[in-house]
C-alpha cells in the first residue's frame, strides 16, 4: 500500500492506492511510455488540470477510512459515510484502539476515548484529524497531536444548550432534594419533613468560567430570579453587562456565592482549584454544581466539606474518573449525580454529530477548519484571498533553503511582509508557516510538515523565524511583497547574496500566481512554477539564445526566462523557468558556456 499526497491539489484526500489504476484520461500520449507509478499519477493530474473530485473518482475504492469509537449521531454518520469507509467500533480497549489506528485517516471521540501519544505512535503518520464530538479536549493529548501533524478539530456550539439545561436541573434537583426524595418514595416511604429544600430565587449564584455553557446558566438563573456573579479571567465585562452578570475575582466569587456553578475547561491551571483551601474560603452551607469536568475538584476535599457541612450539597455531572469506582461521592447522601449526561440530549446530539463531521471531512479535503484546536483557524473568505499568497510562501520558503550551501546549518530565518493592510487586517500566521514548510521540508526526514506542526518543528530543529511588516502601497491585496531572508549561511549561488551576506530571495503574487521578483540584490521576473535554474553571467547579446539553446537541445521546455542586471554590460541573473528536470550533463553544458560565472538548479 503506499499513500501519496500532493501539495498543489491542496484538496485531495489522503488516498491509499493498493494497484494505481489506469485511465485514458489519465494516460495522454507523452506520458504513455512511462511506467504508470504515484509519482506521475499527480504530475499527469496536475499537468491535464485535473480536480480532486476527478481523482476521488479514479480512486473511488481508496475512500479515507474514518474511526468512530463512540456513539454519534445518525446524521453526522451518513455524511461521514458519504465520503469515507466508515468503521463504527465503540468500546475499544487502549490496545485494541491503538491497534486499528494506523490504518485510519481520521479519528472521532467523544469524552470517553483518550487519545494518548502512544495513539499517535501507533498512527504511524497516517492519522490526518482527530475529531472531537464535543467541547472538551481534555482527553486528546494535544501535544502529541501537534507533534505528529495531526489536526485536532471539536464541535464547540452544538451541545451548549443542553449543557446549561444540565446544569439547571441539577441545581434545581439539588435544592429540592427531587433525587433523594424520588428514591425514598420509590423505597415506599413518604418522608415529606425530611426533603424540605431551599429556595433558589434572590440567591446568589457564581459561575465560574462564563464562557458559552456559563453565560447560558447564567440567563436562565436570572429567570429563576437568582443573583448571579461570575469569575472568568478572559470574558469580555460587556457580554457580562449585557447579561446582568457582575464579574468577581475567585476569592469573591466563592466567598459570596450561595451556590456555586463550574464550567470552566479542564487545564492544568483549573486542576482541582477546587480544593481544601477553596471550600475554606466558601460560606457555609453552599451548594456546588459540577457540569464541567471533574478534574477541576478534588474530589477527596470535596468529600471532607461534605462531611463537615461547608458544602451542604453537590450536584455532579462529571467525575475525575469516568465512570467513577467505588466513589463515595456519588453514595453520599447529599449528592445527586448523573452519569456525565450534560451533552445528552437527542437535539445535542444530532447537532453535535453534523458539526463534527462536516469538519473532519472538511479537514480531510484540505479545508482549514473554523473548528482547529491546534491549528491557526481561517475564515473561509480570508482562506480564499490568502490561497495565491500561501503557495507563494511555501515557495519562497523552499528556494531559498535550496540556496544555502550544504552543512552550513540554518538558524536565522527573517521574513519581511510588503503590505497596505493594516496589521490587524493581515493575519500571517498561515503565510509563516507555509514558509516554515518550505524551508523545513526539503532538509527534513520527518513527519511531513503542515499547518499543524510548523511552529512545534521548527523550533525542534532550533530554526528561529523573526517576521517583520513594512509598509506597502495598496491595501486591496493583502500582501505587496513577501522577502524570504536566510543569515549566516554559505550559498551555492553567490549572487543570492545581499549586500549584508543573507540569502534573499523575494516574491510576489501576479495575474494570481506566485512569482518571483528579487534573487540577492537582482530584480528578476519569474513564475514560480515547476523547476528554476539561476544562473549568473556576463551581461552580452546572446546568452538566452545560447542558454536556452542547449536545453531545447537536450528536450528541456523551457516556460518562463527573465533577465535582472545591477549594470549594463556588467553582471546579471537569468531565471530560467523549466517544465523538466535537465540531467547532469545538460546542466554541465551551460556551466562551460564562458560567460557564465555561476548557476544552480532548483527544485519547486
Ligand atoms: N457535562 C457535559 O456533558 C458538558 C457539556 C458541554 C461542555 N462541558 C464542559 O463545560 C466546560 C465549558 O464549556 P463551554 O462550551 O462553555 O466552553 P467555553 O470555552 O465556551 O467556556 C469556558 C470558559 O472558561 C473560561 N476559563 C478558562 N480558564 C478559566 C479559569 N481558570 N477560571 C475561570 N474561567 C476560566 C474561559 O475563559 C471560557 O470563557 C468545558 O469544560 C466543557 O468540556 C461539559
Ligand atoms: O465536553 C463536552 O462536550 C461534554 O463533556 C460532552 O461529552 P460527551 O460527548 O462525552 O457527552
Amino acid at each position: 500500500m503506499i499513500s501519496y499526497s500532493c501539495s498543489r491539489l491542496t484538496k485531495l484526500p489522503p488516498y491509499t492506492i493498493s494497484t494505481p489504476k489506469l485511465c485514458p484520461k489519465l494516460c495522454p500520449k507523452r506520458f504513455c511510455e512511462k511506467p504508470f507509478t504515484i509519482t506521475n499519477v499527480l504530475k499527469i493530474a496536475d499537468s491535464l488540470n485535473l480536480s480532486s473530485t476527478d481523482l476521488h473518482s479514479l480512486f473511488s475504492s481508496s475512500k479515507p477510512t474514518i474511526l468512530v469509537s463512540e456513539k454519534l449521531g445518525d446524521a453526522g454518520l451518513d455524511l461521514l459515510r458519504s465520503f469515507a469507509d466508515l468503521d463504527c467500533s465503540y468500546n475499544l480497549s487502549p490496545d485494541d484502539l491503538c491497534s486499528k489506528i494506523s490504518s485510519c485517516d481520521a479519528l472521532i471521540v467523544r469524552s470517553g476515548t483518550k487519545v494518548t501519544r502512544q495513539v499517535f505512535e501507533a498512527a504511524k503518520g497516517r492519522l490526518k484529524v482527530v475529531g472531537r464530538a464535543g467541547v472538551g479536549i481534555d482527553n486528546v493529548d494535544l501535544q502529541a497531536a501537534t507533534e505528529f501533524g495531526c489536526l485536532v478539530v471539536n464541535a464547540p456550539t452544538a451541545n451548549t444548550i443542553a449543557a446549561a439545561e444540565h446544569g439547571i436541573a441539577l441545581l434545581a434537583a439539588m435544592a429540592r432534594n427531587i433525587s433523594q426524595a424520588d428514591a425514598s418514595m420509590k423505597a415506599g416511604k413518604w418522608q415529606r419533613n425530611k426533603y424540605v429544600g431551599v429556595s433558589m430565587v434572590g440567591k446568589t449564584l457564581a459561575i465560574m468560567g462564563f464562557g458559552k455553557v456559563g453565560s447560558e446558566v447564567a440567563r436562565r438563573a436570572k429567570g429563576l430570579g437568582m443573583h448571579v456573579v461570575a469569575h472568568d479571567p478572559y470574558a469580555p465585562a460587556d457580554r457580562a453587562r449585557a447579561i446582568g452578570v457582575e464579574l468577581l475575582s475567585f476569592d469573591e466569587a466563592v466567598s459570596t456565592a450561595d451556590f456555586i456553578s463550574l464550567h470552566m475547561p479542564l487545564t492544568p491551571a483549573t486542576s482541582k482549584v477546587f480544593n481544601d483551601a477553596t471550600f475554606a474560603k466558601m460560606k457555609t452551607g453552599v451548594r456546588i454544581i459540577n457540569v464541567a469536568r471533574g478534574g477541576v475538584i478534588d474530589e477527596d476535599a470535596l468529600l471532607r466539606a461534605l462531611d463537615s457541612g461547608i458544602v451542604a450539597q453537590a450536584a455532579l455531572d462529571v467525575f475525575s474518573e469516568e465512570p467513577p469506582k467505588d466513589s463515595k461521592l456519588v453514595h453520599h447522601e447529599n449528592v445527586t449525580a448523573t452519569p456525565h449526561l450534560g451533552a445528552s440530549t437527542k437535539e445535542a446530539q444530532e447537532g453535535v454529530a453534523v458539526e463534527i463531521a462536516e469538519a473532519v471531512v472538511g479537514a480531510l479535503q484540505g479545508e482549514l477548519s473554523a473548528t482547529a484546536v491546534n491549528a491557526p483557524m481561517v475564515p473561509p473568505q480570508v482562506l480564499s484571498e490568502l490561497a495565491p499568497y500561501v503557495a507563494l510562501a511555501e515557495k519562497l520558503g523552499r528556494l531559498a533553503v535550496q540556496l544555502v550551501s550544504g552543512g552550513s546549518g540554518i538558524k536565522s530565518v527573517k521574513v519581511v511582509y510588503r503590505s497596505g493592510r493594516d496589521p490587524d487586517d493581515l493575519d500571517t500566521r498561515l503565510l509563516r508557516a507555509m514558509i516554515t514548510k518550505g524551508i523545513i521540508e526539503p532538509i527534513s526526514d520527518s513527519v511531513s510538515i503542515n499547518l499543524v506542526n510548523a511552529n512545534f518543528i521548527a523550533k525542534q530543529k532550533g530554526l528561529g523565524i523573526s517576521e517583520e511588516r513594512v509598509p506597502g502601497n495598496s491595501s486591496l491585496q493583502p500582501v505587496d511583497s513577501i522577502q524570504v531572508r536566510i543569515s549566516n549561511v554559505v550559498s551555492k549561488f553567490q549572487s543570492a547574496l545581499s549586500e549584508n551576506g543573507e540569502i534573499s530571495v523575494e516574491g510576489r503574487v501576479k495575474y494570481g500566481k506566485p512569482h518571483l521578483s528579487h534573487v540577492g540584490s537582482f530584480e528578476v521576473d519569474v513564475s514560480l512554477e515547476g523547476n528554476l535554474i539561476l544562473c549568473r553571467q556576463v551581461d552580452q547579446p546572446g546568452m538566452i539564445g545560447r542558454v536556452g539553446g542547449i536545453l531545447g537541445e537536450n528536450n528541456v521546455n523551457v516556460s518562463f526566462m527573465s533577465v535582472g542586471r545591477t549594470v549594463r554590460r556588467k553582471k546579471a541573473i537569468m531565471a530560467i523557468g523549466v517544465d523538466e528536470e535537465p540531467d547532469k550533463e545538460t546542466l554541465n553544458k551551460i556551466g562551460h558556456v564562458p560567460a557564465v560565472e555561476e548557476f544552480v538548479f532548483l527544485n519547486l
